[in-house]
């Protein structure tokens, strides 16, 4: 079983990638979007991808690629607490000039430094983990947020802890694969996303409406620009239920009579297991 990961080793992305299927073999991708190919292509059995940050809201890139995909569905999801850490080889916090990380996690701690260390300079890289690798070849004056996990690995002290700015946040990930699940009683969600053709009033009411009337609950609802003209977007849905129950099956398929675009990502176990802080 091959499972991708945005890494390197010791991302929050690798903790989510262990914690999803410990027995498997781990593989560090650059980016979202070749794990996202990868699954298409049949490279690897699972992708693991951050879908949505308590603190930060959606991850975009990931919402706009599954919105590409055409064999991998979502098959899984996990939330995992998410504790950044200030990183660097210096024995101060004051030695530090420059800090890395993925630009999700510089979202999560913008205040902190905003209030702490205005004049470090944050910088953008491809995840926590190459932070670190970064932070260690350049020395002193660089630092990374990072997770205690990846100062271990990437032997970094630890100046500054749980510097996130919401001391419970969170991150969503979501298992892609191109095979099903086995889903025995379990809760399940749907996540779906959709368009419409024209701007007309009550279009978004009439999909809501769909849910309502069949007392449907919904989990988690965001728009992202269609990348066509302003005013154009794709809505995100997460509702309680699997889509071959046939409550969910029959509102399905009124909302596809009246969208222009619509798709299913998948129907999956909700996550259960209560997040350690
Ligand atoms: O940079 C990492 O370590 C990641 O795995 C990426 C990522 C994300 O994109 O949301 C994962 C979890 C945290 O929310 C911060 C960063």
């Amino acid at each position: 079983m091959k499972l991708g990961y945005l890494g390197p080793k010791g991302s929050y992305s690798y903790e989510a990638a262990l914690s999803y299927q410990t027995h498997a073999l781990h593989l560090g991708f650059k980016t979202f979007y070749e794990i996202i190919q990868s699954v298409e292509d049949g490279m690897i059995d699972i992708g693991i991808l951050p879908i949505e940050n308590s603190t930060e809201g959606a991850v975009n890139s990931v919402m706009d690629g599954l919105l590409r995909t055409s064999r991998a569905k979502i098959t899984g999801e996990l939330v995992l607490p998410i504790v950044h850490n200030l990183l660097g080889t210096d024995k101060s916090i004051e030695e530090i000039r420059y800090v890395y990380s993925h630009p999700q996690a510089i979202e999560q701690c913008r205040e902190y430094f905003r209030i702490n260390h205005p004049n470090m300079m944050l910088l953008s890289c491809e995840s926590s983990a190459t932070a670190c690798v970064l932070a260690k070849e350049k020395g002193s004056g660089y630092g990374a947020i990072s997770s205690k996990t990846a100062a271990e690995i990437y032997e970094l002290d630890i100046l500054g802890e749980a510097i996130q700015d919401n001391s419970f946040n969170q991150t969503r990930f979501v298992a892609i694969s191109q095979e099903d699940e086995v889903i025995t009683n379990q809760i399940c969600k749907t996540s779906i996303a959709f368009s419409f053709h024209n701007d007309s009033p009550g279009s978004l009411y009439a999909v809501l409406k769909e849910f309502a009337v069949e007392s449907i609950n919904l989990t988690r609802i965001e728009s992202r620009p269609a990348k066509a003209e302003l005013g154009k977007y794709i809505f995100y849905i997460d509702l309680c239920g699997h889509q071959d129950d046939p409550e969910i099956r029959k509102v399905l398929s009124n909302i596809q009579r009246i969208t222009n675009f619509f798709k299913i990502f998948g129907s999956y176990p909700v996550f259960t297991k209560q997040a350690r802080f």
